[in-house]
Parts: structure tokens; C-alpha cells; sequence
């Protein structure tokens, strides 16, 4: 049994921000991570002790959107510093250095309205002693404030109102702003509004929350109405989801909690948002691991080996029990059926089971489908020279032959034609074939694993198939469940078909956005995992940075196209597609690059539905 204090180590070490919200909105567990990175603890690099703005203090601004995510700062609380300048707007940018309640002392400060400034903006100026600078660089999105060397800085997502409070008194430090302002009240419209400002020492590193309304901590938002909704019973579909938190973004999931007997509640899973990528491959990482240890766990109690099977990735309970039935099968040398529809994985795990029951013997795989009925008896047995018309002078062995000591695998075995069948079960029966035009029986050992993806049973009701042999071959049946039926294989599919593409391609590792993610997992598949194959590798190539949006992903669309003009259409979509993505729809570009009218460009984006 894991102790009480073992999962509050594992909580408070863990790299999630993890929140337990019960029934009354009361947060019931909030664990160090969620405190750190929300700001409700701080990381204090600069240290100071509690207070609030007092009359003479100078207070340094750099805000980089004014109105948004600085306590809603306003001209009427920039009079507080002696600026009055009706010039200044909401969502300008801004840095200012003023005394607090005294008119008689003249600010500094510089607005901007432009947004999209490449370079780095700034003030610096000698103000009554002090060393005093600030700027925003909106291309890195940073914003510094320095005083006497000593700097601050924070950088942003959207924006921030960085703030540095002199006393007035004794020249000393005494508020340096820190991320998660918000959460404590602390922006600078509310400081100037006499709001007061907490200590940050490292001491303060464990306030408990335990028993806070929700709302006293975070502000009402999308993400606080999703959580609600859950709590109330509602159906969320928050996984790894963009969210803000207090004007800042996290990857969010809201997990409810059911359980009999318990308190119904919901527990907020958050991480930092800032470097996508990064968590994007931190979470990937843990819960592959988590869904690794399961995996290992289950198949402890089913009683086969760890490394039994890995390559057929899957840990839903129909997944295992698949790899179960395979182990067995790879354990003994009877004939094995694998069922399923069409791109569930039957050849791959036909190969598995023969590479884990007998390595390093021969595999021969036989597409029934693809062999013209007339020539079937020579493939599968052979011929000896002159055997019929054609036949090459030496002869020539057949999979039978060439399976010897090893398996052959016949894929689509409902395709065999009736007069074969029973020749097959001759072979199975006595374990002899003769090669056509010879009558030197030639004994064999090969074990057979049929695949299909047809109904057997109703071939042989109506009289397309051999019911003797549908025995014979009967022996083991695996069925594989559609991809649809175990969306729980979905996740750790995705990441190994991402890994293997990526591989191959010779590309950097790509990531999947948590909104890509939702979208693949809502879907139901119904051309399986070689649908969601195609899906990943069309969306691999569509998309130029490291991670791939939902965007890139041709749900549905990938891997129907049957005839030459259907797939000549689906490529022309895509090349289309790629070209929009590619220069923001900027249409001019596209016509461009696709040396293509405009005349044309209109028709077939209208044709293929790209907006
Ligand atoms: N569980 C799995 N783990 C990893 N890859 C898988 C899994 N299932 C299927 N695949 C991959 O999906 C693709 C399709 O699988 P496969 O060809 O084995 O399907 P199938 O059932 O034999 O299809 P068909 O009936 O059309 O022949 C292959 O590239 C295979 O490697």
C-alpha cells in the first residue's frame, strides 16, 4: 500500500500542476507545482517584505498593453503618478517613472500605440539618484525593469505589467513584480488603487490553500465555467487543452472524480503553456511511462513476459487480450486464424507471433487476393521443370517449400478458390505437397496463420468456403476489435506512429497539439490503424514547424481515395492546402507559387472546401 505521505512527496514533486476542486468550489488539495507555477507561492529572486504603495514611493511601469492583465490600469490611476496625458489609450504600450501622490514631482514616461514593434522599446533616466531603466521587447516579449543594476525581468504570453515600487523613504527595493500577479492582486492598477503586495521570501513557499473557495484564487474564466460544469455533472472534454489561468495560459485537463462512497469532485491538471514544445514532449514522455507501467502491469497478471508483444502497441483490456492469445499461440505450433477489418494489425501481429515463437526461421507471407486463380496450385506448392507451358526448365519451390521449418502466413485466405481449398487441406491434414507435375511427395513442416478480414462462418453457410477446412484452420482464432472499440490505444498509437514516421522521414521529433490530440482521439476510425497512419504521415508533411495543429490533420479524408482521379484530387487538396498554410491564405502567394490563376485558385479552393 502506498502511504498517505508517499503521494504527497510524489505530488509535490511531480512536474503537473495538480488541483483538487470538491463539490462546494473549495480547493481541497493544491499541490507545489500548481501554487508555483499559477503564483499563489512565489519563486523569489527578488526578495522583499509585505506592504503596500505608500505617498513619495517611485514606481517604475513597464506595461506592455495597458488595460489588459495589469489590474485593468487606467489614465485615472496613472494620475496617482502625475501622469495626465489624454494622448494615452488602452492597449498602448508603456513605460513610465513617477512618484506617488505628490504633483508637484514631473513623471517620465513614454506610450506607444504601435503593436508590432521588432525593436526593443525603452526609457532610462537618472530620477533622483537613482539608476533607473525600462523596456518591452514585444519580438522576444520580454519586459525589464532595472534599478541601480538590479534588474527585473518577466517575460509574457499575451501581456504584463511589469512594476518596481522605490521607497521613498530609504531608497530601498520594496516591491519587485512577479509572475502570478494576478492570483495575489498584485498588478500594478491594483497597487495603485492601495491594493497591499505579499512578502516573497523563500519561507513563503507553503501557504496552505486548503478549504479557498476556487474563485478566491483564480479569477472567473472559460476554464473556471468548464470546471464548474464538471462538478455539476456536466460531460468535459478538457484534455490538454489551452486554457488561461488569470491572463495566463496553461495546458489544462479536468479529470472528475466518481468514485462510490467519495466526495464527487474534479481535479485540474495544469502546466505552463509558454514552451509548448517542451511540455508537449514532458507529458507525451510521462504518460507513455504511466501507460508503459500499466501496460507491464497487466500483462503481469495475464502471465506472459515483458517484452512479449511490444511492437503491437496497445493497452486497452482487448488489446492485451490479444497479445495474450498471440503469446500462447507463439508458445505452441497449432494453426492460427487472426479475424479483423481491414488495416487492424493482422499481418503485423501474424509476424509478431512468428517472430516470438520461432525466431530465425523462414516467414512467408502469401497475399491470397493478388494471386490469379490459374497459377495459385504452383505458387503455393511449386512446379518441376516442363510442368506446364511456360514453366521455367528447372522448376521452382513454392511458399510451402520455401516455408519449411517456419511459418506461412496466408493473408486473405477467404480469397482461395474452392478446387485449392481442398488441395490446402490435404497438406494440413497430411503434411505433404507435391510440386505440380510430379508425384515425389515432399513431406513439410510449416505452421499455417490464416488472416481474413471476411466472414468465414457465413462463407461456408453459403457454400464459398470449405467447411472442413474452415476447421482445420479454426484451430486458435484471434479476433482483432476495430480501433474504434478501444480508443484507449489510441494515445500511445499515435506517439509510436509519430516516432516511426518522423524516423523514417529523417525529421526531427514533431508534437502533437493538445487540440490535434483531441481531435484524433474523438475520431472512430473506421479505416483503423492504417487510416490513422495515413492520417499522421499526410499531416507530417503538411505541417513545417515542430508541432502539429488540428489543422494539419485530414480526418476522414486520408487513404479513401480508390481510383486515379480520386487520388490525383486528394493531392492536388493537399498541395493546395500546404501552400495556404504555408503563406497565411495569403492568395496572391499561393497563385504564385502554384503558377495558377486566380480564376483557378477560386475554383478549387471552393471544390475542396479551403477557406
Ligand atoms: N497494434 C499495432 N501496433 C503498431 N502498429 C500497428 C498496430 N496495428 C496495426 N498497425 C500498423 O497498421 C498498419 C496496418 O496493419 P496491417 O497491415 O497489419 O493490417 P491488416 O489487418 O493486416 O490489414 P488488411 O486486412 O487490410 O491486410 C501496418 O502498418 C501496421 O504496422
Amino acid at each position: 500500500m502506498v502511504s498517505s505521505s508517499q503521494i504527497e512527496f510524489i505530488m509535490n514533486n511531480m512536474n503537473l500542476g495538480l488541483v483538487y476542486v470538491d463539490k462546494s468550489r473549495r480547493i481541497q488539495m493544491c499541490n507545489q507545482i500548481a501554487k508555483e507555477i499559477t503564483g499563489i507561492v512565489v519563486d523569489a529572486h527578488n526578495n522583499h517584505g509585505s506592504g503596500k504603495i505608500e505617498d513619495g514611493d517611485i514606481v517604475v511601469i513597464a506595461d506592455n498593453k495597458l488595460g489588459d492583465d495589469d489590474g485593468e490600469l487606467s489614465l485615472d490611476e496613472l494620475k496617482s503618478l502625475n501622469i495626465n496625458d489624454k494622448q494615452i489609450k488602452d492597449d498602448d504600450m508603456l513605460l513610465a517613472i513617477g512618484v506617488y501622490n505628490n504633483e508637484k514631482i514631473q513623471s517620465q514616461y513614454k506610450y506607444i500605440r504601435e503593436h508590432q514593434l521588432r525593436v526593443p522599446v525603452s526609457i532610462s533616466s537618472n530620477y533622483f539618484g537613482f539608476n533607473i531603466s525600462a523596456s518591452i521587447d514585444t519580438a522576444n516579449k520580454v519586459t525589464e525593469i532595472t534599478v541601480n543594476g538590479q534588474p527585473n525581468r518577466i517575460e509574457y504570453y499575451s501581456s504584463v505589467g511589469n512594476t518596481v515600487v522605490i521607497d521613498g523613504k530609504t531608497g530601498s527595493i520594496k516591491f519587485v513584480q512577479a509572475r502570478g500577479y494576478s492570483v495575489r492582486h498584485e498588478a500594478v492598477g491594483d497597487l495603485l488603487r492601495g491594493h497591499g503586495f505579499i512578502a516573497k521570501d523563500v519561507e513563503r513557499k507553503d501557504i496552505d490553500v486548503t478549504g479557498k473557495m476556487f474563485l478566491e484564487l483564480f479569477d472567473k474564466s472559460k476554464l473556471s465555467d468548464e470546471l464548474f460544469g464538471a462538478l455539476d455533472g456536466r460531460e468535459t472534454i478538457i484534455n490538454n487543452s489551452i486554457y488561461e489561468i488569470n491572463k495566463r495560459p496553461f495546458v489544462c485537463t479536468i479529470v472528475p472524480w466518481r468514485e462510490e462512497g467519495a466526495d464527487d469532485g474534479v481535479f485540474l491538471i495544469i502546466q505552463e503553456a509558454e514552451n509548448l514544445e517542451k511540455l508537449m514532449i514532458a507529458r507525451n514522455e510521462i504518460i507513455e511511462q504511466m501507460e508503459d507501467g500499466q501496460l507491464r502491469e497487466s500483462q503481469k497478471e495475464l502471465g506472459f513476459p515483458e517484452d512479449a508483444f511490444k511492437s503491437f502497441v496497445g493497452r486497452s483490456p482487448q488489446a492485451n487480450e490479444v497479445k495474450y492469445l498471440a503469446y500462447k499461440a507463439s508458445q505452441n505450433k497449432f494453426n492460427v486464424i487472426i479475424t479483423g477489418e481491414s488495416g487492424t494489425g493482422k499481418s503485423q501481429l501474424a509476424k509478431e507471433i512468428h517472430d516470438y515463437g520461432t525466431p530465425g526461421t523462414p516467414f512467408i507471407e502469401v497475399n491470397c487476393n493478388a494471386i490469379a486463380p490459374s497459377l495459385f496450385e504452383s505458387e503455393l506448392f511449386g512446379y518441376v521443370g516442363g510442368a506446364f507451358t511456360g514453366a521455367k526448365n528447372e522448376g521452382k519451390t513454392g511458399f510451402f517449400e520455401a516455408a519449411n521449418g517456419g511459418t506461412l502466413f496466408l493473408d486473405e485466405i477467404g480469397d482461395i478458390p474452392l478446387e485449392i481449398q481442398v488441395k490446402l487441406l490435404h497438406v494440413l491434414q497430411d503434411k505433404i505437397i507435391y510440386r505440380v507435375g510430379s508425384s515425389k511427395p515432399i513431406r513439410i513442416n510449416v505452421r499455417i496463420i490464416a488472416a481474413t478480414n471476411q466472414n468465414l462462418e457465413l462463407m461456408v453457410a453459403n457454400g464459398t468456403f470449405r467447411q472442413d477446412l474452415y476447421y482445420r484452420i479454426n484451430v486458435f482464432p484471434i479476433d482483432i476489435p476495430p480501433l474504434g472499440e478501444r480508443k484507449s490505444d489510441l494515445y500511445l498509437l499515435i506517439n509510436h506512429i509519430l516516432k516511426r514516421v518522423c524516423n523514417e522521414y529523417g525529421m526531427e521529433m514533431k508534437q502533437f497539439s493538445g487540440d490535434a490530440l483531441n481531435k484524433m482521439l474523438s475520431y472512430n476510425w473506421p479505416g483503423n490503424v492504417r487510416e490513422l497512419e495515413n492520417t499522421i504521415e499526410r499531416a507530417i508533411t503538411l505541417c513545417e514547424s515542430n508541432i502539429v495543429y488540428s489543422e494539419h490533420l485530414r480526418i476522414g479524408t486520408a487513404g479513401t481515395a480508390n481510383t486515379l482521379k480520386e487520388m490525383l484530387a486528394e493531392d492536388e487538396k493537399r498541395i493546395i492546402d500546404t501552400s495556404m498554410m504555408k503563406h497565411n491564405s495569403n492568395k496572391q502567394a499561393v497563385m504564385e507559387e502554384l503558377d495558377i490563376s486566380r480564376t483557378v485558385l477560386y475554383e478549387k479552393l471552393k471544390k475542396y472546401g479551403i477557406k
